[in-house]
């Protein structure tokens, strides 16, 4: 309640303000109607209840209930049958003045909300629409316009929202918006309408007007994010990361998952859909330069790490000497002894191979196209890595011999001179230095190395003689080598073969011989603790700086069950099976994933 001070204020004020206005009232009349409707005793109550109300927003009061109005005429009814007093008498008549049943009335109107238009159910045949970004806007309008233009799309056909001007109750209503599509207006398809009948049919509406709309942002996201996909080359779980802005709103993914990117615009967080998730929410994940961000702030491991390094050595020797079978490019020859200094120094320079370029980038994602093999098409190249002794060799040697008419190796290269049971084209490729060195020279090589002042090597030619000839070309190289063949000619699918745990390796290996790096080249021997550890390291450094790149690991510690997993796993690549592939692989323009995906060819 307005104090007498304060009442006195605002007569003042009001009286203030009639002399303020008499110099500008050139008519005496005009002054005095001023002056009684400013006087007006209605007014200056008006002006304390605005006081009144003032002072109890602040208090944010809310209703104690919503039916007010009844209660009072219950209440009414009843204390007329009171003893009659004055109080009960004057609080009857109270309830019977019509002011105070308007007030009580207008105080469950605003408990119930009662002010808020009420909106149609949604239509049932909207449920069952496919399209899930529909959206049913329904507006409450009067004799005016909404306030929107409307146009035709001349590429689609569709009606879109072209303006939606300011202050209208379009504008007001904050859920329609330029671009959207209008799919249907109270039920009515809107297709094959021209702009004119459908403004003819708004204007006759009157009260609720339901649309059906695509909202603008979804239609964009699905024209040019439908198709983006990544393989995320990095393992991510929200639940470890303190950044995340929201937890529940990120997804966990693995090295190898793809993920359909839906929204690239934050610049730190993507938003994409786990394929084979039934899921179709998008979630967030860290984008590329994020990622990359973070990894450059940790320590690197592999820097602190000493590799266990043993001197380079490029055996000659045989693995029929060992097997017992004799098949070309069975070879230890060629592969320069994965044992060597190769791995050692990649752990030393950094933690992933370096491109052509020499740069070093962690690896983050690949944009990657769904590959559906044409009967006609070449085989992929399966490539096999694995660190020395693991078994490459003899999953390699397991599957020729499973089916020699399916399956091919290549006959590697050799500076040497030919030994008399050897055969040109069958055991090696006898060329001289100066030949090698030239192909050296040409690129011609996948993986070459020198031993003994002779050079050994796999060329590229080979890969092609084998996959020309119809068969699954078996490359096995140093996992820094796999770039070379990281093409869309090759196709590669690098399994990468893993030792099992050291007492598995120990159990696994009691009766296993391998061919010793000593200088002795025809010695054979049982592997040492010091093999198994070896194994066990070189199989993590090669994971790390080069998981990326493998398309199946198999932990080849029962040799039998390593054997049927690779032999199904290169069954189901001949199947007709969607499979995931770089997108530069057949895309010959980059894209705007692949752009943004940058320093692809450096981590290869
Ligand atoms: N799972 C296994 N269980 C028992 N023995 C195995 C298993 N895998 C491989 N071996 C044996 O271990 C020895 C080394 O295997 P293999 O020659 O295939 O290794 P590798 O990976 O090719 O190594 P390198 O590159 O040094 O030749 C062979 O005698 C092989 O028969």
């Amino acid at each position: 309640m307005l104090s007498r001070t304060e009442h006195r204020g605002v007569c003042r004020l009001l009286s203030s303000v009639m002399s303020g206005t008499e110099s500008h009232t050139d008519r005496e009349e005009d002054y005095r109607f001023l002056h009684s409707m400013l006087m007006e005793k209605k007014l200056h109550l008006l002006f304390k209840i605005h006081e009144r109300l003032k002072r109890f927003e602040k208090r944010s009061p809310i209703p104690v209930q919503e039916h007010a109005a009844s209660l009072a005429s219950d209440l009414a009814e009843e204390l007329i049958y009171q003893v009659w007093r004055d109080e009960v008498e004057e609080l009857v008549a109270l309830f019977s003045k019509p002011n105070f049943k308007g007030l009580l009335s207008v105080h469950d109107a605003v408990a119930q909300r009662d002010f808020e238009p009420t909106l149609p159910p949604i239509p049932d045949h909207v449920l069952e629409e496919d399209e899930d970004s529909v959206k049913i806007v329904s507006l409450v309008k009067t004799k005016d316009p909404l306030g929107a233009t409307i146009k035709r799309d001349k590429s689609t056909g569709a009606i879109v929202v072209a303006r939606i001007m300011r202050g209208g109750a379009a504008d007001k209503s904050g859920l329609i918006h330029e671009g959207d599509e209008l799919k249907e207006v109270n039920g009515v398809s809107l297709e094959h309408r021209k702009p004119k009948e459908i403004l003819t049919l708004l204007a006759c509406s009157q009260g609720e007007v339901t649309f059906k709309i695509i909202p603008a942002s979804s239609k964009e996201d699905m024209s040019s994010h439908k198709k983006l996909f990544m393989r995320a080359l990095f393992d991510y779980d929200p639940n470890e990361d303190p950044t995340v802005p929201c937890k529940d709103a990120a997804v966990a993914f693995k090295r190898g998952d793809v993920l359909q990117i839906v929204s690239m615009e934050d610049d730190t967080w993507w938003q994409a859909c786990h394929l084979g998730d039934s899921n179709t929410r998008a979630m967030l994940i860290p984008c590329q330069q994020l990622h990359e961000r973070r990894v450059s702030l940790q320590r690197p491991k592999a820097l602190f790490k000493p590799p266990r390094v043993k001197p380079p050595v490029l055996e000659d020797v045989d693995d029929g000497a060992v097997t017992g079978i004799h098949i070309a490019g069975l070879r230890r020859s060629f592969r320069l002894g994965r044992k060597s200094c190769l791995a050692g120094e990649a752990a030393r320079s950094g933690r992933w191979s370096t491109g052509v370029h020499g740069s070093v980038c962690p690896p983050t994602y690949i944009e990657v196209i769904p590959y559906l093999r044409n009967p006609k098409d070449r085989h992929r190249l399966v490539v096999l890595v694995g660190p020395s002794g693991v078994g490459v060799n003899e999953l390699k040697r397991r599957l020729l011999i499973s089916d020699p008419d399916h399956y091919g190796v290549t006959v590697p290269h050799t500076s040497r001179e030919k030994r008399r049971q050897e055969n040109e084209g069958v055991d090696y490729h006898f060329v001289s230095i100066h030949t090698f060195e030239e192909d050296i020279l040409n690129h011609r090589f996948v993986e070459y190395g020198r031993y003994r002042g002779h050079y050994y090597g796999t060329s590229l030619d080979s890969v092609h003689r084998v996959m020309a000839k119809g068969k699954v070309c078996l490359l096995d190289v140093h996992p820094n080598k796999i770039k070379h063949v990281y093409t869309s000619e090759f196709k590669p699918y690098v399994v990468f073969v893993k030792p099992p745990h050291i007492q598995e390796l120990r159990l696994t290996r009691r009766r296993a011989k391998f061919t010793c790096t000593e200088e002795d080249k025809n010695s054979v021997r049982s592997f040492s603790e010091e093999d198994f550890e070896d194994m066990i390291h070189s199989a993590e450094t090669m994971e790390s700086q080069s998981g990326h790149l493998f398309d199946k690991v198999i932990v080849n510690g029962d040799i039998t069950v390593a054997f049927r997993e690779l032999k199904a796993a290169l069954e189901k690549l001949e199947e007709a099976e969607v499979q995931w592939i770089p997108a530069e692989w057949i895309c010959s323009s980059p894209t705007k994933a692949r752009r943004s995906c940058g320093h692809l060819d450096s981590w290869i």
